[in-house]
């Protein structure tokens, strides 16, 4: 079979490996043929295609970004639709694709899939809130990276006897912030899950200053105050027209200096929590995920995903994890929530 990969949506530290692995079991178990789509669906509906043999994936596994680009170009939009990608498809010989994305690009592999093209996806995200997997690869890289940033903030706060507000990814979920905030035992972990007051916080920065300690705030990009209304966003929309989130740590800082009286500074990580070589976790999780995606598409798995369930990987129907979001469930929040303050 010749198959066409893409990567759509922000990019994750792990895509490499994953097509090195679909690249790698394609062709030398089940002898398949690689095309590389750029761009993600642009590269579909464009056919902008690239080579995608064991000479282009040599040694990839450890680069972060994607070797074929990624976009969140609408595979519906302009000059796409389902009889476009069928055109394409038939133009490059392609029998089928591999797409790597989040839960918006599983969403447009599911239409075009619900329409007859032949797709298997694989699940992507550094914020890890897909539901139909135990963990998405990134996340764990990205968990590392923020939390690198803590033990560093945590230092010069202490130097300097202030209070560290950390601004981490995570749209509408908290993950990457109540576990890098748990690593590094930050004072208060901030949400999308939790609306939470200033006064809350402020005790909680009060309570750690009170036993000498330099206040630590973790907070996620989509949290809310319980007086906003949505997350804070200043930095106008996306290209598919979302508000684009980061700057809630900078809003806190000052409410929380003038609440407590203690310096406060705010630091926004942002993409550097999704740049860089993966994690050894990540590289593995992504390697077993691109060979099962291959697995899948040799057994014309068509509209499933590839997902991590324990130890073992298994495949999942499209709908299955669009449904819900995977939220940090109450439990997990009280349990960090008792080392608060
Ligand atoms: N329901 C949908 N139907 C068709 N296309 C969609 C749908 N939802 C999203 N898309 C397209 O898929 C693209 C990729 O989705 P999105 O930008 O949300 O990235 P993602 O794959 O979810 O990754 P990320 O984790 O970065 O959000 C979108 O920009 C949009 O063009
Ligand atoms: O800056 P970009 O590429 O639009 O991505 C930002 C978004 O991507 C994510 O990292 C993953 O979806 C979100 O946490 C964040 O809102
Ligand atoms: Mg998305």
């Amino acid at each position: 079979m010749r198959i066409g990969m893409l990567t759509s949506g922000g990019d994750a530290p792990g895509l490499n490996a994953v097509i090195r692995g679909a690249v790698l079991i394609g062709q030398t178990v089940h002898g398949h043929d690689f095309i590389g789509l750029r761009d993600g669906w642009r590269g579909l509906i464009e056919a902008d295609t690239m080579p995608l043999g064991r000479n282009e994936v040599k040694g990839i596994s450890k680069q972060g970004g994607t070797i074929l680009g990624t976009s969140r170009t609408n595979p519906f939009e302009g000059r796409g639709g389902v009889d476009r990608v069928t055109e394409v498809m038939t133009e490059l010989g392609i029998d089928a694709i591999i797409a790597i994305g989040g839960e918006g690009t599983l969403a447009a592999a599911k239409r075009l899939t619900d329409a007859g093209i032949r797709i298997v996806g694989v699940p992507k995200t550094v914020d890890n809130d897909l539901d139909a997997t135990d963990y998405t690869f990134g996340f764990d890289t990205a968990v590392q990276i923020a939390t690198e940033a803590m033990d560093r903030l945590r230092t010069t706060g202490d130097a300097h006897s202030r209070c560290m507000v950390a601004e981490v990814m995570g749209r509408h979920v908290g993950w990457i912030a109540l576990h890098s905030g748990m690593a590094s035992g930050a004072h208060a972990i901030l949400i999308p899950e939790q609306r939470t007051s200033m006064e809350q916080i402020a005790a909680w920065v009060t309570s750690a200053a009170s036993r000498g300690r330099a206040p630590l705030v973790v907070v996620a990009e989509g949290f809310t105050l319980d007086s906003m209304d949505d997350p804070h966003s200043e930095r106008g929309l996306d290209a598919f027209g979302r508000p684009r989130l980061g700057g809630i740590g900078e809003l806190i800082a000052p409410l929380i200096e003038e609440r407590t009286g203690i310096e406060t500074r705010a630091t926004t990580l942002g993409h550097i929590q999704r740049g860089g070589t993966p994690s050894a976790f990540d590289r593995v999780l992504a390697t077993r995920l691109g060979m099962a995606a291959v697995n899948a598409v040799t057994n014309g798995d068509w509209g499933r995903m590839v997902a991590l369930r324990s130890t073992e990987i298994v495949t999942v129907p499209f709908a299955e994890a669009l449904g819900t979001l995977k939220t940090v469930p109450q439990s997990r929040y009280d349990e960090a929530a008792m080392l608060f303050g």
